[in-house]
């Protein structure tokens, strides 16, 4: 399998203007970190309808357009990152197509949308990347992974691995089927982690913590482990051997996370919904 992956910026930078339409919560999160990481806020321009975002997208420092009438007869951008619910997906893209015709390599990271429908809405020929990032992507520690229609052309994918490497690590898969699992795992994954999170935080509040004192404890732990296991030559299953002392603590918590038919079989049946969510979403 075809898979490249890499967390470091190449020195590609986009020819033209980047725009990026939608700007909720995952367009923001890309915005926030592609600023924070040093792309210039000069060079983007957000289109966001709803008045409270584009004014959040304006305090980046970005441009910001209430309507795509407001840019579709200027220069057009060399990437235009289209961040709208999927089901938005072919009303908004049918207004983008002066600009596909006109050589925007368009990157799409509506979950379920294939290459295809992407590349019909906006014209035969279009170059169209599609993205699964996640929202960690704001503090520049997002999961992008892309797949690239036979129009992107090698110096494009460099400027979208680039521009996307300034939120987190990038990763390309040469199979498009791919991008459903992917979605489970890390598109969908940070609300696992997040209710991971909830969940010992509540525990420990249960246990007799106060409440402040339990979510600090849970928050810092999963940072601290996830950071420990990006760092080690380790991998996590030694990692979680080397917190388990026989008939310790820890043991008498993994008896109960790992008996038969619990943590793993979950987290699979869970992946599995949103990968099976995914290919539901491609058939729309
Ligand atoms: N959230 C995640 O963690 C995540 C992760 C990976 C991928 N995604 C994908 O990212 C996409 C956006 O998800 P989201 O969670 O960010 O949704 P969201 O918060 O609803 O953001 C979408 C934004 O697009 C705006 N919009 C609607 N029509 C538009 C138009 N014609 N031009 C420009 N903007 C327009 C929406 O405004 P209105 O609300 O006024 O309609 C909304 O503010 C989805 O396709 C999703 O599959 C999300
Ligand atoms: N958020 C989007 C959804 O829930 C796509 C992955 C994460 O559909």
């Amino acid at each position: 399998m075809s898979t490249d992956i890499s967390s470091q910026s190449q020195n590609t930078q986009p020819d033209g203007r980047v725009l990026l339409v939608g700007c909720g919560n995952m367009g923001f999160a890309m915005l926030k970190g592609w600023i924070e990481q040093g792309t210039p806020a000069n060079r983007i321009d957000v289109v966001e309808p709803n008045d409270d975002l584009r004014q959040r997208a304006a305090g980046t420092g970005a441009s910001v357009h209430a309507d795509v009438a407001d840019i579709i007869d200027g220069e057009a951008p060399a990437m235009a990152i289209i961040a709208v619910k999927p089901q938005m997906m072919a009303r908004v893209l049918a207004a983008y197509k002066p600009f596909a015709a006109a050589g925007t390599t368009f990157v799409s990271v509506a979950a379920g949308t294939l290459l295809g429908t992407i590349e019909g809405a906006l014209g035969q020929g279009s170059a169209v990347i599609r993205c699964m990032p996640n929202t960690p992507a704001a503090v520049g520690k997002g999961m992008m992974v892309c797949c690239a229609n036979e129009a992107v052309t090698d110096k494009a994918r460099a400027v979208c691995e680039t521009l996307l490497s300034s939120s987190g690590s990038v990763a390309f898969v040469e199979e498009e089927r791919l991008m459903d699992a992917v979605t489970g795992v890390s598109g969908s994954g940070p609300a696992y982690v997040f209710h991971f999170i909830e969940a010992m935080a509540e525990a420990g509040v249960k246990s007799g913590l106060p409440e402040e004192l339990s979510k600090e404890l849970a928050i810092q732990t999963v940072y601290g482990a996830a950071a420990y296991a990006r760092s080690s030559d380790e991998d996590p299953g030694q990692l979680r051997s080397n917190v388990t002392s026989p008939n310790g603590t820890t043991a008498a918590a993994l008896d109960v996370l790992m008996g038969t038919g619990r943590l793993r079989e979950l987290v699979a049946e869970a992946v599995e919904a949103a990968a099976e969510r995914s290919r539901e979403l491609s058939r729309d």
